[in-house]
């Protein structure tokens, strides 16, 4: 996941002697950061006070810090969309005129109360990205991105035509929050728009930290691996893009309260540039990195004022300056460097507890003699090409069941048609006895989960926050509960991590569970993929070449955890060539060749068939070997 900003803070691996491992060092760097924090905190309360006292414009002032504030509220939406859910979104400057109209609509026209525009305009933003993102489900990161420029561009359109509700090219003007008959003082409305940046940087922290948010970034990775953990990218999409749209209408709002009135021009993408070098000056995908990337930007369009002619110019040149020098942002760079890591103690090898913890998945409720997992007459072709050939298959529970056969026979879409990430030209899957759905997620949903031959681990985050998402589809919070911390959605995320723990540590993995995945060796992110997709607590777990190279006390830890599983009563199913691990492990042997089954049988029986040892690579000694 793109940088993402697990909590907490992912560590980034092994340790040396330096200055920055040293305890003195954190403890200084965590009092310095905590002091900036108070420092900047206290002046944006006391903005006005000071500019009051030291000058004659502190209206001025005022109005700058507002407005950033209110660029800072956008460009975190832009954040959560882009940085956290891989969605190319060039539709923020519409959503915050759509915004600004919705507040506009009601305080001017219909003569409500701007806390009532304050929630249309934040229902207009929301309502307007779901209905985009319902157009472009399927659309990839570029298509996307297109068409959300299309929308902005419909957005400034109707603002320009739809006069009777915008006001026209002219817009609408005397936007004034007001309380009773009064109105509001610019000093006082400075109060509201810091309280409502705080509040948006509060819920895009709670969402990013909360499986709603882990959601979004596993299908932002993969989609088809967000699948087999029971997520459907499309409802993570929708969730996530909403709560985008809602946080930029708010902003829109906000905007035309402070500057009291909206035009067309606020959509045009002239004004959405600042929210781009924003987000990359201060950090994608980090929490705090568009507010100080807008905050910056402020000080230095203030700067320049006297020659404002230029301002898109040099936010061009800061824009190229930035991606060249630290294409992460000022944040990302800082947590990237030596000075930003947290310390962490050297891993070793870990001894694997005697002990089966309760938290790896159990099947108690399989009726006897139903299979798992079935494929009647499946086929699949791809062009002239025969994938699978009419394959029966039984998957029993409490079993191991191995899939071998040589390359391109077959495997690797067998099983993608039993768990419906190919559509089957003939066939029918059933999961204990039931049709399988047609959706990749909603089989993960009935308990089947698979790890994919590649790996597509969740690399930018730490390992902890791997384990985590595969345990969404269990999840019961809401956005809601997750985003205002409800005491349910505490209590689960608790009980999660602990459980995360548990099996990490189960694995031999549990030093490493605060690392960012992408610091484990290539056998222990293949052990965490399975750890994973044990964390949802699937019925049947299909392993797609899990032991491709695991060290031999990795393959034990696998083996080990294939036969808990087994004895837990989950049916396994293990797709491999490594022929010693798979005689040793399965009770049941299905071969394939060409498409077609040749042979099944338990390990002694498969061993022993003259069409496997035939058709096996064409080298029968491979098998005989290892007898
Ligand atoms: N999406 C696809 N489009 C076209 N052909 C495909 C596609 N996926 C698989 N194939 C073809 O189908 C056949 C079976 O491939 P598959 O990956 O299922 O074999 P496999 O037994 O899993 O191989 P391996 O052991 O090398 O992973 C191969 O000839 C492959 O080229």
């Amino acid at each position: 996941m793109a940088t993402a900003d697990p909590a907490p803070a992912a560590r980034a691996g092994s340790v040396s002697n330096s200055v920055f491992d040293t305890p003195l060092y954190h403890r200084i760097r965590t009092v310095v950061l905590g002091a900036l924090v108070v420092v900047a905190a206290a002046v944006l309360l006391m903005w006005p006070a000071i500019t009051d006292y030291y000058s004659y414009n502190a209206s001025y002032y005022n109005g700058i810090v507002a407005s950033a504030a209110i660029s800072a509220i956008l460009t975190i939406s832009l954040n959560l969309s882009m940085g956290y859910g891989g969605m190319l979104s060039m539709m923020h400057s519409g959503l915050q005129l759509a915004g600004g109209y919705g507040t506009a609509y009601v305080v001017v026209k219909a003569t409500g109360s701007w806390i009532i525009g304050l929630a249309a305009s934040t229902a207009v933003g929301a309502l307007f990205a779901v209905l985009v993102l319902l157009v472009s489900l399927r659309a990839t990161y570029l298509y996307f991105g297109m068409i959300t420029l299309a929308a902005n561009l419909i957005v400034i359109e109707a603002g320009r035509e739809w006069e009777a509700v915008t006001g026209g090219i002219v817009g609408i003007s005397g936007i004034a929050p007001k309380m009773g008959d009064a109105p509001i003082s610019k000093q006082a409305f400075y109060y509201v728009v810091l309280g409502f940046l705080v509040l948006a940087y509060i819920v895009q922290r709670n969402i990013v930290r909360s499986g709603v948010g882990r959601a979004a970034m596993a299908v932002r990775e993969s989609s088809d691996t967000a699948s087999a953990m029971g997520i459907s990218p499309a409802r993570a999409k929708l969730l996530l893009f909403g709560v985008c749209g809602g946080i930029a209408g708010l902003s829109g709002a906000l905007y035309a309260l402070q500057l009291g009135f909206i035009n067309p021009d606020v959509g045009l993408l002239d004004n959405g540039i600042i929210f781009f070098v924003g987000l990359f000056l201060g950090g994608i995908s980090t929490l705090i990195g568009p507010v100080i990337g807008v905050g910056f930007i402020a000080v230095l369009v203030e700067l320049i004022k006297d020659q404002a002619r230029y301002t898109t110019l040099v936010l061009g040149v800061l824009l190229l300056l930035a991606m060249m020098l630290i294409p992460r942002g000022i944040v990302g760079t800082w947590k990237a460097s030596r000075a930003g890591r947290d310390r962490v103690p050297e891993a070793s090898d870990e001894a694997l507890p005697e002990q089966v913890p309760d938290v790896v998945p159990e099947v108690r409720d399989a009726a006897p003699g139903v299979p798992a997992l079935e494929g009647v007459g499946l086929v699949k072709h791809f062009g002239g090409v025969h994938a699978v050939d009419g394959v029966d298959i039984k998957i029993m529970p409490g079993t191991v069941h191995g899939i071998i056969g040589p390359n391109g026979s077959g495997k690797s879409t067998l099983v993608s048609c039993l768990t419906r990430y190919h559509r089957v030209d003939a066939g029918t899957v059933t999961i204990f006895g039931e049709e399988a759905a047609h959706a990749p997620h909603r089989v993960a949903e009935a308990g089947v989960t698979r790890v994919f031959q590649v790996p597509h681990l969740f690399e930018r985050v730490s390992v902890l926050d791997n384990v985590l998402t595969g345990m969404r589809m269990r999840e019961s919070y809401t956005w809601i509960g997750a985003t205002v911390r409800s005491p349910g959605y505490r209590r689960q995320d608790r009980a999660e991590r602990a459980e995360a723990r548990e099996l990490l540590a189960f694995a031999g993995l549990a030093s490493r569970a605060d690392w960012l995945a992408s610091s484990l060796s290539h056998g222990q992110k293949r052990l965490l993929e399975v750890v994973r997709a044990v964390a949802t607590r699937p019925k049947v777990l299909i392993l797609d070449e899990p032991a491709t190279g695991l060290t031999s006390s990795e393959l034990d830890a696998l083996a080990r955890l294939c036969r808990v599983l087994r004895e837990r009563g989950l049916a396994v199913v293990l797709i491999e060539h490594n022929v010693d691990f798979v005689m040793g492990l399965c009770d049941e042997i299905t071969v394939v060749e060409s498409g077609k089954v040749i042979e099944r049988g338990d390990p002694e029986r498969v061993q022993s068939s003259p069409a496997v040892l035939e058709a096996y690579l064409g080298r029968p000694e491979l098998i005989e070997e290892t007898a």
